[in-house]
């Protein structure tokens, strides 16, 4: 039995989970630790002033249940009582929701934490298997999910429980590795400088690699929007988009293969975000898994390593309730990111 979580007191439900986006924030209550989670239509961030707001009308003005407790995942890092969300105007006042909507116990974490917890026990209707390394172990795993921004959460499995690590993996280094990225990179925007990950593995990234390509070979730049890449890429309908597809596949299987081997991830790597499931068709191509096991001396030992796809549409949410139905199976760290009345 884990001595990690001794000093947490169990949440009392009815608990509120919410995972809060730069534009979407999901809701669903769970009544008790057996019951199936009540989910709440997608409110839309830009629609209400803060987010309890959102949770009066977009919650409890449609349910007649109030819950005792809250577990929060947002999308920015949590330091004090005040906590600002990337891409979004909300700042998360656990304060004033202690006060304003009845709640005696709220958690915030991050949501790359959210989606480490869920990838603890997707089943197989929540995931799609890429490349044919299938071997399930209870060992540690990682998440990362190109989305607005690129999330990277690791899920280390110690001392018989599941411990979310949250990071900022989305900015490591991204170099460049064959002739043709040795073509391509000297035209990658750069953040000061640099090729961080995010700078390609993300829906502006993939423009960015796009027009990078363009310019490499000379030509114009036709697409402003990663959706009108992504299509023209899946239909084989413009040769830059489709190039721009592969390559990020391949990008990312190098980072997914650079992760895999920090956390020692046999449990299996996992690609959640947005743009994940929309590119689902370029991701079964050789080039993702080609790059992930590519890992010399180690490629054995990637080879061996599944990849998944995160189908579930509302995974962070199902991270957060596994963990609010059994916390004494995690490792969250409540420390400073918890508040009580
Ligand atoms: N078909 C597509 N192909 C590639 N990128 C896309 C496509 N559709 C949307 N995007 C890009 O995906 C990003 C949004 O990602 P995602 O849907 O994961 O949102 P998010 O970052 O999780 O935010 P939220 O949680 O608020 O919904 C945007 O940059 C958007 O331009």
């Amino acid at each position: 039995m884990s001595m990690l979580n001794t000093s947490d007191a169990h949440l009392p439900f009815p608990i509120l989970i919410g995972d809060i986006g730069g534009t979407n924030a999901r809701f669903s209550i769970l009544a008790d630790a057996a019951a199936e989670a009540v989910n709440f239509p997608n409110v839309r961030t830009a629609d209400f002033k803060t987010i309890d707001e959102a949770i009066l009308m977009g919650v409890f003005a449609k349910t007649d249940m109030r819950p005792r407790a809250a577990i929060l995942a947002v999308a920015g890092p949590i330091n004090g009582d005040e906590i600002p969300l990337t891409n979004c105007d909300w700042i998360v006042r656990p304060h004033t929701m202690l006060e304003g909507l009845g709640i005696e116990d709220v958690i915030v974490i991050n949501d790359f934490e959210a989606q480490a917890l869920a990838i603890s026990a997707l089943g197989e209707n929540d995931r799609e298997r890429i490349g044919t390394a299938s071997r399930e172990l209870v060992a540690s795993r990682v998440v990362l999910g190109p989305g607005t921004g690129l999330g990277v959460g690791g899920l280390v499995h110690a001392q018989g429980s599941w411990i979310p690590v949250p990071g900022e993996g989305g900015h490591v280094d991204l170099g460049p590795r064959s002739m043709r990225d040795l073509e391509i990179f000297p035209y990658i925007e750069t953040i000061e400088g640099r090729v961080a990950a995010e700078q390609i593995l993300c829906g502006r990234g993939i423009v960015n690699l796009y027009r990078a390509i363009c310019k490499a070979d000379g030509i114009d730049s036709k697409y402003r929007d990663p959706a009108d890449i992504t299509s023209h890429a899946l239909a084989e309908t413009d040769k830059t988009a489709v190039e721009t597809i592969s390559l990020f596949s391949t990008y990312l299987g190098r980072l997914a293969g650079d992760l895999a081997m920090i956390f020692m991830a046999k449990g299996g790597v996992y690609l959640s975000g947005g743009i994940s499931q929309k590119i689902l068709p370029a991701l079964r191509r050789s080039e993702f898994r080609a790059a992930f096991e590519d890992k010399a001396p180690h490629s054995h030992w990637l080879r061996a390593i599944p990849t998944y796809v995160v189908t579930h549409p509302l995974a962070a949410l199902a991270g957060l309730s596994f963990y609010a139905r059994q916390p004494a199976s995690f490792g969250v760290s409540t420390e400073g990111r918890r508040w009580r009345r």
